[in-house]
């Protein structure tokens, strides 16, 4: 996966320095922007990279390497300049754009993810949540009103959606995603445990807890049996 700049208006793309980041540096950014918010909330201004990696979990080796992929080495004898490499991260990771999320689907998930007020301070606005229960349209979740999923296209176009969530059931969800597609949605995460088909021009990312959970029991059970050998980190 490579961090690209979505083709929007009023977007404007982010300097060379942030593409072609390996996947594996892309989430481990996202680790160390969790922990220079955490040093800037302290009021702290400056980070050596050890300290930086410690926080992160990662050795400075790594962080280094990371962090090269934004230009960014840092001082020797000085480290880091805590908000300048925070923005810096948050340019490359495309987080200081306009990012309009609708979520589909205002079930458990739906409404739980649409409810959470966490995401506005990452840079994510809920803007619309959608379903296609009569029941559920028109009810409140937070300070948001569930809209039919037969005015999609509408909606989104009114609320400037540019990125979008499936949390609806796997059988509807290819249908639903190829009408986000249609619709200049670029940008999608899917929860449905289902393959979904896109162009190769549409970022699609899928998040899959039983599978999260599945590694997590196999490192447990590495770890219950040290005859099994040295147990690697699941990042
Ligand atoms: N990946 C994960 O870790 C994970 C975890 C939990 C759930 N899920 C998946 O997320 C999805 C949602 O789970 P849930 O527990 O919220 O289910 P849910 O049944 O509570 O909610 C699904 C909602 O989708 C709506 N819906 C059905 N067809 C629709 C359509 N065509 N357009 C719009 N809305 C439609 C339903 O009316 C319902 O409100 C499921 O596919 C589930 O398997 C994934």
């Amino acid at each position: 996966m490579t961090v690209t700049t979505p083709e929007m208006p009023g977007l404007h793309p982010v300097g060379d320095t942030a593409r072609h980041i390996p996947p594996a540096s892309v989430a481990r950014l996202t680790i160390y922007l969790r922990a220079l918010n955490s040093l800037l909330a302290e009021g702290i201004e400056r980070v050596s990279s050890e300290e930086l990696a410690d926080a992160a979990g990662v050795n400075s080796p790594m962080l280094r390497k990371d962090l090269s992929y934004l230009g960014s080495y840092g001082t020797r004898g000085v480290g880091y300049d805590v908000q300048y490499l925070n923005r810096q991260i948050s340019i490359a990771l495309g987080l200081t754009l306009d990012w309009r999320v609708a979520i589909l689907g205002a079930g458990n998930l739906g409404r739980a993810l649409a409810g959470y007020s966490g995401f506005v301070s990452r840079g994510f606005e809920i803007v619309a949540i959608f379903d296609a229960d009569q029941l559920v349209v028109g009810s409140e979740v937070g300070y948001l009103r569930v809209s039919a999923v037969d005015d999609l296209e509408t909606v989104l176009e009114r609320t400037r959606t540019n990125m979008a969530v499936l949390a609806v059931p796997a059988s509807v969800a290819q249908e639903l995603c190829d009408r986000l597609v249609a619709a200049g949605i670029s940008s999608i995460l899917s929860f449905a445990p289902v393959v979904l088909q896109v162009p190769p021009h549409v970022q699609l990312r899928k998040v899959d807890m039983s599978t999260e959970l599945q590694i997590l029991a196999y490192h447990a059970q590495r770890a219950q049996e040290p005859d099994l050998g040295p147990i690697s980190r699941a990042q």
